[in-house]
């Protein structure tokens, strides 16, 4: 194989990038961006290697979860907040059902780039460059707005670092106290229209919290009641922009990628010969890949070879999205391979990308039962094949949007126009996410 360097993607086929109009400009931003700080530092993201190496070994559960898209427009501290409220309730909820730590890695800070079906998208007989992430051009279907513009990589920066400053003023200033979050999951069961059914997980979290308080186990003696860790993970699709934030660790000489602690390759850029592949094998961050249902046994060995040859156990994270129809055909004979192996990888699920469908009113939209039936069904696959099913990945927002059907609150096709706000896929709202938590908490318990 030959010498990694953080531009040697460059040599490779590359697919989903914009094309730049103005070469000396890109030049320019990629420049300055390199010279810029790092967004988060290598130590952290050793930290998340291990973490992620006890989920391999099946003493830990990954939560991974936020938007699908982030987008300049909708950039406050309610959205920011709301999101990180919920993934706090989901987190709590997972742990008190699986006994066992979960790791909270979020898409947000970063997640800006998108790949996208068709090159092109067509309106009332226009057709103009499809809508690929804030990081690359705007949303509004105009030619102006679709044009990719260098610049935007320089905001994507400013935003993201914002959005982390809060995040972790959240995570450490005592927003994340384990008592509020307790109380939040006791306000949504009540309100909610199933409440029987998550009553009594949510009064038994509340009672564990209240009984060690008793014995002096509280939020002044104990950090751990009253912070929380959180870790930043994006689609690692734009490399001007990845190659530009990769640095040389000086305390381990490394290369890390420090735009986030993790970074991932989507389903349709891993092709074993092309740019992201590449460039991803040199980094020390713990990366994840998405899975699709095509993918052969012997493809992801190959993979695994490439992206792990050490075998480092919290490494590399397979982020299987195969969608309810066809997991069960595609997701064992996979964990069958792996393990006859030995190879260390986290297994994770997104339910999401493979349950999209256009509802009868145009919106694309993705039903709560479907995505609920692939973790399910994830669940069960690891169960039979004596594997860890190691963790959940979900396009979600602490908002109250109407973007999936279904749930406790029973969002119909016809409601969707509601409050339909993704600028990309469909996600699950603040109800719903927890809803999921509640449900996923009683297969983690069981596994
Ligand atoms: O989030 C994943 C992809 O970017 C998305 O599913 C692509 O959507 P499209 O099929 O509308 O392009
Ligand atoms: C594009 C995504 O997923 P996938 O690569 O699985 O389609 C995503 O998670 O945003």
């Amino acid at each position: 194989m030959s010498q990694w360097r953080p531009d040697s993607w460059r040599n490779k086929p590359i697919l989903q990038q914009p094309v730049y109009e103005d070469q000396q400009q890109l030049a320019a931003v990629e420049s300055k961006l390199s010279k810029y700080p790092p967004l988060v530092f290598a130590e952290e993201t050793r930290e998340l290697y291990r973490q992620l190496g006890e989920v391999s070994q099946g003493k830990g559960f990954l939560l991974q979860g936020g938007d699908c898209a982030e987008s300049f427009s909708e950039f406050n501290a309610p959205k920011i907040r709301d999101t990180f409220k919920v993934l706090l309730q989901m987190a709590i909820v997972l742990t008190f059902a699986g006994r066992c730590p979960v790791t909270k890695v979020t898409r947000m800070a970063g997640q800006y780039a998108k790949p996208r079906s068709a090159d092109l998208e067509t309106l009332d007989g226009v057709s103009l460059p499809s809508y690929r992430g804030d990081i690359i051009n705007s949303f509004e279907f105009t030619e102006a707005a679709r044009r990719p513009d260098p610049n935007r990589m320089l905001e994507a920066y400013h935003h993201s670092a914002a959005t982390l400053n809060l995040l972790r003023a959240f995570a450490q200033g005592g927003l994340a106290d384990l008592h509020q979050v307790s109380r939040w999951n006791m306000a949504f069961v009540e309100n909610n229209p199933l409440k029987e059914r998550y009553h009594d997980m949510a009064t038994r979290i509340h009672d564990t919290l209240a009984f060690m308080d008793v014995i002096g186990i509280n939020s002044t003696t104990s950090a751990t009641l009253h912070e929380t860790s959180l870790f930043t993970s994006h689609e690692a699709l734009l490399l001007n922009y990845e190659q530009a934030l990769t640095r040389i660790d000086t305390l381990s000489g490394k290369p890390y990628n420090c735009s986030a602690h993790m970074l991932w390759i989507g389903e349709r850029t891993r092709q074993l010969d092309h740019a992201h592949i590449e460039f991803f094998r040199g980094l020390h961050n713990p990366i994840g890949v998405k899975v699709g249902p095509s993918m052969q046994e012997d493809e992801l060995m190959k993979l695994i070879d490439t992206l792990n040859p050490a075998n480092d156990p919290g490494r590399l994270t397979f982020i299987t999205r195969m969608g309810a129809n066809t997991l069960a055909e595609n997701l064992p004979r996979l964990l069958r391979r792996v393990k006859a192996e030995g190879r260390h990888v986290v297994w994770s699920s997104d339910p999401m990308h493979g349950n999209t469908f256009k509802a009868s009113s145009g919106y694309k939209t993705r039903n709560f039962d479907a995505i609920l039936s692939e973790i399910k069904q994830f669940f069960a696959a690891h169960d039979a094949e004596g594997t860890h099913a190691g963790g959940i990945h979900l396009e979600m927002t602490g908002q109250h949007v109407t973007e999936c059907t279904g749930g406790a609150y029973q969002i119909s096709d016809d409601d969707l126009k509601q409050a339909y706000k993704t600028q990309c896929d469909p996600r699950l709202n603040a109800d719903q996410v927890l809803e999921m938590a509640f449900l996923v908490a009683d297969h983690l318990r069981q596994s």
